[in-house]
């Protein structure tokens, strides 16, 4: 398979502190794949040697072929990119900052800036100043400016902050269209939620390091299924449990009495089978449940001690990108 982006051991240290943690992955062409983990993990730093705006300490960075840094210039004329929240000038129109922008390029994107606009749906406010843009709109600008050089490649940093649930919506839609057109995108973001229905493959990272990466599918394939139970009487419940033929193992949980039956692949004969026999043998069935793993249970499980965080970003309490501590470089 063809490869947009390859990574072979790449690390990146500041003093004592390994932002980047050996990390090897590739990115098939034509896919949109997500760099999923908690704030401070290690997103910008790794899109940033990607893009040649910082070094590795250590491994092998190849985008669309060409070794990043010393074949950078050729590896990057196709790519476009935000990094941390787009930046432009306020007291400018939309169209306008593209305009400064394309001139620094080519007449080929120069011609692309109402194509752009329309595409991320803006075209109606382009003559509006950026100053009276709201976060989610200076988003989808900066992806518009990101498509004036026609890229192969769309190198997105968490470019879902701000947008609201419709802004969501319909920025997943545009993603999938630029995949559908044969664009590779690769996309940060420390929400699940956002990027599961986007993607067709993820990284789960955390500290630095990737923790599981694969197809959106098999990640939540490989997750646990089971038939969750509560009975009144665990000391005979148990026994029963464990004696079903389908039980793989037999998993306690945090409440009282509530257990999970593991299976290899959970069906509903499963869930009356447990019921059928709690009750043959006199003990009460307070709660029978099927359980499978959702990706989400899995990042949560992942990261663990992020599961607050987590939690508090699908609130929409998403903190501002200006938290980032990297400061402002995009291109
Ligand atoms: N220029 C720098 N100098 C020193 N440490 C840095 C620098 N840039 C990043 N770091 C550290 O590297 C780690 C990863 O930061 P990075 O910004 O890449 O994470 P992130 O996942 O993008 O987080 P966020 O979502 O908050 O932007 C953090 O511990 C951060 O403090």
């Amino acid at each position: 398979m063809d490869h947009v982006i390859s990574l072979r051991n790449v690390t990146k240290r500041f003093g004592s502190n390994t932002a980047v943690d050996d990390v090897t992955i590739d990115v098939p062409s034509g896919h949109c794949y997500a760099w999923l983990g908690p704030n401070g993990c290690g997103k910008t730093t790794l899109i940033r040697m990607m893009l040649g705006l910082a070094r590795a300490s250590s491994g092998q960075i190849v985008v669309r072929g060409k070794q990043v840094p010393s074949q950078g210039r050729e590896a990057l004329s196709r790519v476009g990119a935000i990094v941390e929240e787009p930046r432009f000038y306020p007291y400018l129109s939309g169209r306008a900052n593209l305009e400064i922008w394309a001139a620094h390029q080519s007449a080929d994107a120069k011609a692309a800036i109402g194509g752009a606009l329309d595409r991320v749906g803006l075209s109606s406010r382009a003559g509006d100043k950026v100053g009276s843009y709201s976060l989610g709109m200076r988003q989808r600008l900066g992806v518009a400016r990101a498509l004036l050089n026609d890229p192969e490649l769309l190198v997105l940093d968490e470019p879902t902050n701000g947008l609201d649930p419709a802004g969501l919506q319909e920025f997943r839609g545009m993603i999938r269209e630029l995949v559908a057109e044969g664009r590779s995108v690769f996309i940060s973001s420390h929400i699940l939620s956002e990027v599961e229905k986007m993607a067709d493959s993820i990284a789960i990272i955390e500290k630095g390091k990737v923790l599981a990466s694969g197809p959106v599918e098999d990640l939540i394939r490989g997750g646990r299924q089971a038939v969750g139970v509560r009975v009144d009487d665990p000391g005979r419940g148990l026994p029963v449990l464990r004696g079903l033929p389908f039980a793989r193992e037999v998993r306690e949980t945090d409440v009282p009495g509530a257990y999970e039956v593991l299976v290899e692949e959970l069906a509903d004969d499963q869930l009356l089978a447990t019921g059928r026999e709690l009750f043959a043998a006199g003990i009460g069935v307070l709660e029978l449940r099927p359980v499978r793993e959702t990706l989400e249970r899995r990042f949560l499980e992942l990261t663990g001690d992020h599961a607050g965080e987590l939690a508090r970003a699908e609130l929409g309490d998403v903190p501002p990108a200006d938290d980032a501590p990297t400061g402002g470089t995009d291109r």
